[in-house]
């Protein structure tokens, strides 16, 4: 596991099969083409060794091909680590539909994504992410058995949103702790960027516990409604990356910690959901580490929504789910001072955590 991520374009000038498919020790991809319902999909399987790889269905209208490939790649990447540094007994997966979901989703072509997943045998088991619905996975499991979050009615886990915000609300404390020395997060100021599914929880955690919210979103509808039912501040200055803050929770898009904005930021602490907030891993990792700013790792502190799906999976209840998600304060503090005793990046910390767990199950099978 050497080989650094490609961007869309660095991907183009690879060799044009395993000069892609493996970097980053890829085990599987699954091209899936279906003229009848308009079907394009891919579906990356990363890793296997802990267990089945598992991640959700994006549906995006991307600008190209390579742009999808990149994505479903660095997302089922993710997964992996994701899954291995929660413990859980999951690979890493993840599948993207190419298309415009709001127009081209149909059940049929649902349906004929099931069935290409069904073809798997249950190595890889999907389940929501952008762009899908509960309704959408209850459509897959007419065709197939490997998919999870579905309707609870039909035995599913039900929505993992409000479980992801309070693991990331636990890594967050915890990031308080290491940084202040107490979790308590009343007065602090936590500006929550995408206050959609995830983001609106986060912020009832953060009002119950007496921090001072700001939020940011491009929807102003959603701004005005969350500001009024929590008592929530709109963030009105003109850089987002620059506000005045003390904990800054990305939980809208990707990428937004970058070469652009990684000089601007002046919080403390840096904890929020979204899923690959790092730009580029390795470097943007050690850039937060010189200016001082904890980053708690995306992958392990959004961990919750895994976790519920995981539980479907094992027939867990409520209980164990939140008592698993409540652990993610323990192991973002281990992370965080190992990530000190080792001198490297906490994004580095947690993925050798990851890492060591995949290499000991290999060496024990
Ligand atoms: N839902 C989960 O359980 C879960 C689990 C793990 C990771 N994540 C990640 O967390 C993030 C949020 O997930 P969600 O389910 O809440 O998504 P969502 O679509 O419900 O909410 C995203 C919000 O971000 C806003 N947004 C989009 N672009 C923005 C921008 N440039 N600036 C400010 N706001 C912007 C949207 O308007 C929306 O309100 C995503 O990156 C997702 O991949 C979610």
């Amino acid at each position: 596991m050497t080989v650094d991520v490609l961007k869309a374009n660095e991907l183009k000038k690879a060799a044009p099969v395993f000069g892609q498919l493996s970097f980053d020790d890829h085990e599987q991809v699954v091209f899936c083409n279906d003229k009848d319902t308009g079907l394009k999909a891919i579906i990356g399987i990363h890793n296997t060794v802990l267990g089945p790889a598992l991640g959700g269905t994006r549906m995006w209208n991307y600008q190209s091909e390579w742009d999808a490939v990149n994505d479903v790649l660095r997302l089922s990447r993710g997964m992996t680590f994701k899954s291995a540094v929660t413990g859980l007994n999951l690979g890493g997966g993840k599948a993207v539909i190419i298309g415009d979901a709001k127009t081209q989703k149909t059940p049929e072509l649902m349906r004929r994504f099931g069935e290409f997943v069904h073809s798997l045998s249950g190595k890889y088991i999907t389940a929501e992410d952008v762009g899908m619905e509960t309704a959408d996975m209850d459509t897959v499991r007419e065709v197939t058995p490997y998919v999870t979050g579905i309707s609870e009615s039909k035995g599913g886990a039900g929505n993992p949103s409000p479980i992801t915000a309070y693991g990331v609300f636990m890594g967050m404390k915890a990031a308080a702790k290491y940084r202040y020395g107490s979790d308590d997060l009343q007065g602090k100021r936590v500006l929550v960027q995408g206050i959609g599914h995830v983001g609106e929880s986060l912020v009832d955690h953060l009002t119950k516990e007496g921090a001072q919210v700001i939020i940011s979103d491009i929807n102003q509808q959603k701004l005005t409604e969350i500001r009024d039912r929590y008592n929530a501040t709109i963030y009105g200055g003109a850089d987002v990356y620059a506000a005045d803050v003390d904990i800054y929770a990305p939980c809208a898009l990707g990428a937004t910690i970058n070469d652009d904005t990684i000089e601007r930021f002046k919080v403390d602490i840096i904890a929020g959901a979204a899923n690959n907030q790092l730009a580029d891993d390795r470097r943007h990792g050690l850039v937060l580490r010189e200016k001082n700013i904890v980053y708690a790792p995306d992958f392990l502190i959004n961990a919750g929504g895994i976790i519920n799906v995981y539980a479907e999976l094992e027939g867990y209840g409520k209980k164990e789910i939140m008592e698993k998600t409540e652990n993610i304060y323990n192991t973002t503090l281990e992370i965080l001072n190992s990530a000190e005793v080792n001198d490297i990046s906490t994004h580095e910390a947690a993925l050798k955590v990851a890492q060591q767990r995949i290499a000991d199950r290999k060496n024990s099978k």
